[in-house]
């Protein structure tokens, strides 16, 4: 019997969607990226639906989708701003182990600064911080953190399984 979901969560830039195709591999999990998912069912792009119909309804359709991935033994690589939402870090932590990849700000601005995919970065550096502070209590509510700085995605991947008791 498949245990139980394994959901990524941290910044944007993090690795989530990297680390969690790799976990899936090796743990042969069902893989889900969450913003996928929503570009699936919507057939909108993330940037379109933030363009069309605002954040907030991204954030509705993020907390609904979330609640629809039912099945146990999945890999769930959910987007940055997944924390926002008190009830979808409720549903996480009752079904399933929640892993926060945890980087500094600069390492992770660095690596989406140039992403028209994600629409948020076009806000620039100071206001996308102030957003990564307001969030860091929610990340670190998670039951593992990996500080993922200087780690290979192999290394996060081996470290989790090393600690997920399925
Ligand atoms: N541990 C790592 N070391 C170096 N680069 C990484 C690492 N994890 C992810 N990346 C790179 O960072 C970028 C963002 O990764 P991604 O998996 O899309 O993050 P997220 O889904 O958390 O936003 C990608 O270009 C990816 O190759
Ligand atoms: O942090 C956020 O609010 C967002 C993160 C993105 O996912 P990644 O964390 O996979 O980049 C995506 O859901 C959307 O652009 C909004
Ligand atoms: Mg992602």
């Amino acid at each position: 019997m498949a245990g139980k979901n394994i959901y990524l969560i941290g910044f944007m830039g993090a690795g989530k969607t990297t680390v969690g195709k790799e976990l899936a591999e090796k743990t042969g999990y069902v893989f889900i990226d969450l913003d996928e998912y929503i570009v699936e069912k919507t057939r909108e792009t993330i940037p379109a639906i933030f363009e069309k119909h605002g954040e907030e309804e991204f954030r509705r359709l993020e907390k609904v989708s979330l609640a629809e991935l039912t099945d146990s033994g999945c890999i769930i690589a959910t987007g940055g701003g997944i924390v926002e939402d008190e009830e979808s870090v409720s549903l996480m932590k009752e079904k399933g182990f929640t892993v926060y990849l945890e980087s500094p700000f600069k390492t992770l601005y660095d690596r989406i600064k140039e992403d028209t995919n994600r629409p948020l970065t076009a806000q620039g550096a100071a206001v996308l911080s102030e957003r990564f502070n307001r969030r860091l209590p929610l990340y670190e509510q998670a039951e593992y953190t990996v500080h993922t700085e200087n780690l290979r995605v192999d290394e996060i991947v081996e470290m989790i399984c090393r600690r997920y008791d399925g």
